[in-house]
């Protein structure tokens, strides 16, 4: 029989990226030696199958860990350990081989388009391994062979408990899964024969964490939580619930049996059960995970593992897809720069013109236009009659607010105006410039429609008591003052919904010109693949 010796190395990469690839793995110690090289050819999932688990024609071992379903937590998270530095790859690490007794099939939500050995075998048995063994495989798979696979027995501690009960719970957020997450969901689903419960927190939990504006709808975190259960263990019920206190249904579900906390949220496991004892219920068995830390936090990140990282990560990156606008030309290729007020617009609108983009102040072409001989100057002059005119021959500016924010015909008569003559002078400089980014900054680009006129949104957000204080700070203004003018404007969530990219303005101004930096990277990225 032929030995295959492809190894993965760079002559081996298959021509395409793959979206899911399989790792079937015999030496689960050794998994990091493979990753760096993996990690580059598969973008999406990465499922994860011990093969010492499994019954194999490519070999089988049995030892006696492997009739006691919790003894694996050792080693998934050492799996999930050598992972963590490839945080946008979707590691899974499937349990069905691993708890059912002569498993045949490993099956898998999504399509296998890549299958990886960590050990050469010879290439009949691993054809005929696939064709029998992975049902989701695609047509037009290809295979990758390592050379760090030689069974290790895995290592137990045997001071923990490794019981197993029907019922299992735990809660959480789950924004944006995380590796800490999935031990956590994959320690419940050990722990359970039957069903494992998960609460997930609803919106009034949330607005105490950074940058909770960033946190996933419920629907997405639930279904997320759903969708990592459904393939690391289909065989048990998956009861995934919104919770809206910190105990959930574990406070009075008699057919509950253990929950599954961290270090950090012990404490809340202790309360569940002081609560189930007023109910009358037997307190719930809990099982304790550590906390996983994470392998480089950056100043402002959390030194755990964490959604709120993984968001402060995503700043600066596009966040929500660039739909195509059919009417705009592609060059030049406009930004719509907005967000509240004191956000930091104008600090990312000038770190952008010295990155190299033709950035325009909307808020001094609103003034450009009011002055004497410019387009708006004699139609607000016919509008609101001559005493909106200064003594310096000027619209007076305050006279003119005056009447229009108490009225709101008023001020929609005022926009009908101002707001095509902005547009009008904006088009102009834009045609002038020749540029090949324009920045366009409005605090109203939204309110104004004028989004229609920009390739992508970007929008600065702050926490709301943050803006009150910069408010009173730069523009010396009294605390009730400070409040009207940010109660009158739209609020983050708004912003953040239409934004393909947000930034952060919260810490020091290094922090956000990084976020700004990569923004223009990842920009000019995207605008060299629409040029070519
Ligand atoms: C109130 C709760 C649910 C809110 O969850 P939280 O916002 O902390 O969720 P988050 O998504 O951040 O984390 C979910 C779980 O993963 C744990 N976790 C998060 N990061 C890490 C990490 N780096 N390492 C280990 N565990 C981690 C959390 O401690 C938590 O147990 C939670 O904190 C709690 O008190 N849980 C114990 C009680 C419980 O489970 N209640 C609900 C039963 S249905
Ligand atoms: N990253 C930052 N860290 C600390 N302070 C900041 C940061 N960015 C901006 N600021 C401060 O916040 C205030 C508002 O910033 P800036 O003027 O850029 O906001 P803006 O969104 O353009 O405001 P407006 O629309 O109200 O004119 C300024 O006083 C600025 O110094």
């Amino acid at each position: 029989m032929q030995q295959q010796k492809t190894l993965i190395s760079e002559a081996a990469r298959p021509k395409m990226i793959a979206k899911t690839a399989l790792l079937i793995v015999s030496n689960p110690n050794h998994i990091g030696k493979i990753l760096p090289s993996l990690t580059k050819q598969v973008n999406k999932t990465l499922y994860i199958q011990l093969l010492s688990a499994l019954s194999s024609p490519l070999g089988s071992f049995c030892p006696e860990i492997f009739n006691v379903w919790p003894k694996f937590t050792q080693t998934i998270s050492g799996i999930y350990a050598q992972t963590l530095q490839f945080e946008d790859l979707d590691v899974r690490v499937l349990l069905s081989g691993l708890k059912y007794k002569n498993v045949e099939y490993i099956k898998t939500r999504q399509p296998i388009d890549l299958v990886v050995f960590d050990k050469c075998y010879p290439e009949d048995d691993i054809t005929n391994f696939i064709k029998t063994r992975i049902p989701s495989i695609t047509d037009s798979y290809s295979i990758l062979l390592g050379d760090s696979g030689e069974f290790e027995e895995p290592t137990v501690d045997a001071t923990r408990d490794y019981n197993v009960y029907k019922h299992s719970v735990l809660g959480g957020t789950f924004d944006r899964l995380h590796t800490a997450h999935k031990l956590l969901l994959t320690e419940a689903a050990l722990r359970a024969t039957e069903k494992v419960t998960v609460g997930v927190t609803v919106e009034n939990m949330l607005g105490s964490k950074t940058l909770w504006e960033l946190i996933e709808p419920l629907e997405n975190r639930i279904n997320g939580v759903k969708d990592f259960l459904e393939d690391i263990n289909p065989e048990i019920i998956h009861n995934v619930v919104p919770i809206s206190d910190m105990y959930g249904p574990a406070k009075d579900d008699p057919t509950m049996d253990v929950i599954v906390v961290s270090s950090e949220t012990e404490r809340g496991g202790v309360k569940v059960n002081e609560m189930r004892c007023k109910c009358g219920l037997q307190p719930l068995k809990i099982v304790t995970v550590d906390l996983i830390n994470d392998p480089n936090p950056s100043p402002h990140e959390e030194i755990k593992v964490s959604s709120s990282t993984r968001r402060i990560r995503t700043l600066g990156k596009v966040i929500q897809a660039i739909t195509p606008k059919a009417h705009l030309t592609e060059k030049p290729y406009i930004i719509g720069l907005t967000g509240g007020i004191c956000s930091g617009k104008s600090g990312v609108g000038r770190r952008l013109a010295e990155l190299g983009a033709y950035h325009i102040d909307c808020d001094k072409v609103a003034h450009f236009v009011y002055e004497p001989g410019k387009p708006a100057y004699n139609k607000i002059v016919e509008t609101f009659g001559k005493e909106v005119v200064g003594e310096n021959g000027e619209i007076n500016r305050k006279e003119i607010g005056a009447i229009v924010f108490k009225d709101p015909k008023q001020l929609q008569k005022l926009n009908s105006i101002v707001w095509p003559a902005i547009v009008e002078e904006v088009q102009e400089r834009i045609r002038k410039s020749n540029a090949d980014v324009v920045v366009m900054e409005a605090a109203i680009l939204l309110g104004a429609g004028w989004n229609k006129h920009c390739h992508e949104v970007w929008a600065t957000v702050i926490p709301p008591d943050v803006a009150l204080q910069r408010l009173q700070e730069r523009n010396k203004l009294s605390l009730e003052d400070a409040k009207s003018r940010l109660a009158a404007q739209i609020d983050n969530k708004k912003y953040i919904e239409a934004a393909n990219v947000v930034f952060y303005s919260l810490w020091d101004t290094e922090t956000t010109k990084k976020q700004v930096d990569k923004a223009w990277e990842l920009l000019l990225e995207r605008i060299k693949c629409i040029n070519t």
